[in-house]
């Protein structure tokens, strides 16, 4: 059963609450989304505090990233939740988050991929079911122009239909799934690998 716009708010509402608790949506930075129908998402406006997002702080959009809301600011950042949403169907939630490992890491490394493998960790994301799977997650160079980062993600997306997420260097993480619930649990899992690798390539440069 399909959920209805309120109860999609309030999981926007809800995660925006538990992303800025956990220190990986700073101030107001971040955006979120879910999927309203085939033709339509809800996303949050832009340049709220994600920490404090009430029930008129999010938005109707088409799936161009237009707003359907006049009046409401839709997220800077709104091409990038709605490319997600017309590259696969079974997306329902996208989250975009900016914390400190994601920006580290994505900044430490020059590679335009990294790849994490034998973290057991690695089964929370969908459609892994072992450790010993590669999980690669690409790393775009930021970029004011939005329609133009979209660009660069497109064709990754049409050659990895199984990518569970990308970081924008500097910048931070997008991920997604059916549910909120879905995307939660990735974010949780790529700030688990983050951290992981840090510490790992911390220790072995010592
Ligand atoms: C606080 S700077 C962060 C923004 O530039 C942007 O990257 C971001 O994530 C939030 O933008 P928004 O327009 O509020 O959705
Ligand atoms: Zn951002």
């Amino acid at each position: 059963m399909s959920l209805t716009r309120e109860q999609l708010a309030q999981q926007i509402i809800d995660a925006g609450r538990f992303l800025y608790g956990r220190g990986w949506s700073p101030a107001t930075s971040s955006n979120y989304s879910a999927r309203l129908s085939a033709t339509e998402a809800l996303l949050t406006v832009s340049g709220k505090h994600k920490g404090q997002l009430g029930i008129d702080d999010v938005l109707a959009t088409d799936m161009s990233g237009n707003s359907l809301e006049p009046g409401k600011k839709p997220s800077a950042e709104t091409l990038l939740h709605t490319q997600l949403y017309n590259w696969r169907a079974d997306i329902g939630a996208v989250l975009h988050t900016h914390s400190v490992n994601a920006t580290v890491l994505s900044r430490l490394l020059q590679s335009p991929v990294v790849t994490f493998e034998d973290y057991e960790l690695q089964k929370a994301f969908s459609g892994i079911s072992t450790h010993e799977s590669k999980v690669r997650v690409p790393i775009f160079d930021n970029d004011q122009d939005i329609e133009r980062l979209a660009s660069k993600v497109q064709p990754w997306l049409d050659s990895h239909p199984d990518c569970v997420g990308y970081l924008i260097r500097g910048h931070g993480l997008y991920t997604w799934g059916p549910k909120m619930s879905d995307a939660l649990r990735q974010i949780e899992a790529f700030e688990f690998l983050f951290e992981c690798e840090l510490k790992m390539r911390a220790l072995i440069n010592r």
